[in-house]
């Protein structure tokens, strides 16, 4: 899939907006239509080594307003404690009819909108780290400042390298919480997972490799399939055999309840954010 962008401006290109950015470069987008800025004078550098047109905060103290003159898209990639400063900071300088988008947590539209000239359109979007690699999830709200062309827009910096859900934003810090804090979690288990391995004598390098080897080979599976992970499951529990036995021990520590209890907690900590 390739896109025509108007001039994107990414401000605070981190490790979420930096895996946006990753995917929209390799989806094609053309790096001459990107202008980033980070605060420090050294990941701007390594960005313009990569030929992008990046820079910072620490050196030039107008890098960000600089970056969204004449930008059709503006991308806001700081944390959610950042988010008004910023606007504040960039207000007079965007171009009128704007889409800005946020990929912070917490931060509401109705926020941002108070901090934006009229006419600017306000969109949220709540992706994942591996949209770096073309295999993103990301959640996407408007505005009531958005019209179904602003949140298109919005939408294809995302859709170029994964899948896109519109939800409503009463939603989305909850999606978050599922699939945008997701990875972590998947990164959990695996590293815990493989430590369980490595107590049972195998070296790091095979922990490793049966590991994520089988997580890789159980995600294909399942997508393949397009059978019902459950089914899948069942498939592998011979009645009476081995992982029956093994699965009752994590059956009983409860992973529905638990994998709830930590979204809830994150959504909590969304609403906390949301007030600070
Ligand atoms: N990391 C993740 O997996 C996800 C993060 N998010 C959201 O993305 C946002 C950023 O999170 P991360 O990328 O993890 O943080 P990060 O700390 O890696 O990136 C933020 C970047 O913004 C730069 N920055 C800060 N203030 C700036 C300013 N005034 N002007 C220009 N650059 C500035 C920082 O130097 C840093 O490079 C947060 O609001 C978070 O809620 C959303 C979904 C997933
Ligand atoms: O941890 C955080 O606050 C961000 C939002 C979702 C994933 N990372």
């Amino acid at each position: 899939m390739t896109i025509e962008l108007p001039r994107v401006a990414m401000l605070g290109v981190g490790s979420m907006s930096g895996a946006v950015l990753q995917g929209l470069l390799a989806s094609g987008v053309a790096s001459d239509t990107v202008v980033l800025t980070t605060r420090s004078e050294s990941s701007a550098a390594a960005h313009r080594v990569s030929g992008l047109d990046a820079s910072a905060t620490e050196t030039d103290a107008d890098a960000n307003r600089a970056a969204v003159r004449g930008a059709g898209l503006v991308v806001l990639g700081v944390k959610p404690f950042g988010i008004v400063d910023l606007l504040d900071e960039v207000a007079a300088d965007l171009a009128p009819g704007a889409v800005v988008v946020s990929v912070a947590v917490g931060v509401t539209t109705a926020t941002m909108e108070a901090h934006v000239p009229a006419g600017v359109r306000v969109v949220r979007a709540l992706p994942n780290t591996p949209i770096g690699v073309g295999l993103g999830v990301t959640g996407i709200s408007a505005g009531a400042s958005a019209d179904a062309d602003a949140t298109a827009l919005a939408g294809q910096l995302f859709a170029v390298s994964g899948e896109v859900i519109e939800v409503p934003e009463s939603q989305l810090d909850a999606l978050s919480a599922v699939s945008g804090s997701g990875p972590a979690y998947v990164f959990l288990l695996v590293e815990q997972w493989q430590q369980a391995a490595e107590a049972l004598g195998f070296t790091h390098e095979q922990a490793r490799t049966m590991v994520q080897g089988t997580v890789r080979g159980a995600v294909e599976l399942l997508a393949r399939s397009g059978s019902e992970p459950a089914d899948l499951r069942r498939a592998v529990t011979s009645p009476k055999g081995t992982t029956e036995r093994a699965v009752a021990v994590l059956q009983d520590a409860d992973l529905a309840g638990t994998l709830e209890h930590a979204a809830r907690a994150a959504i909590a900590r969304a609403e906390e954010l949301s007030r600070l």
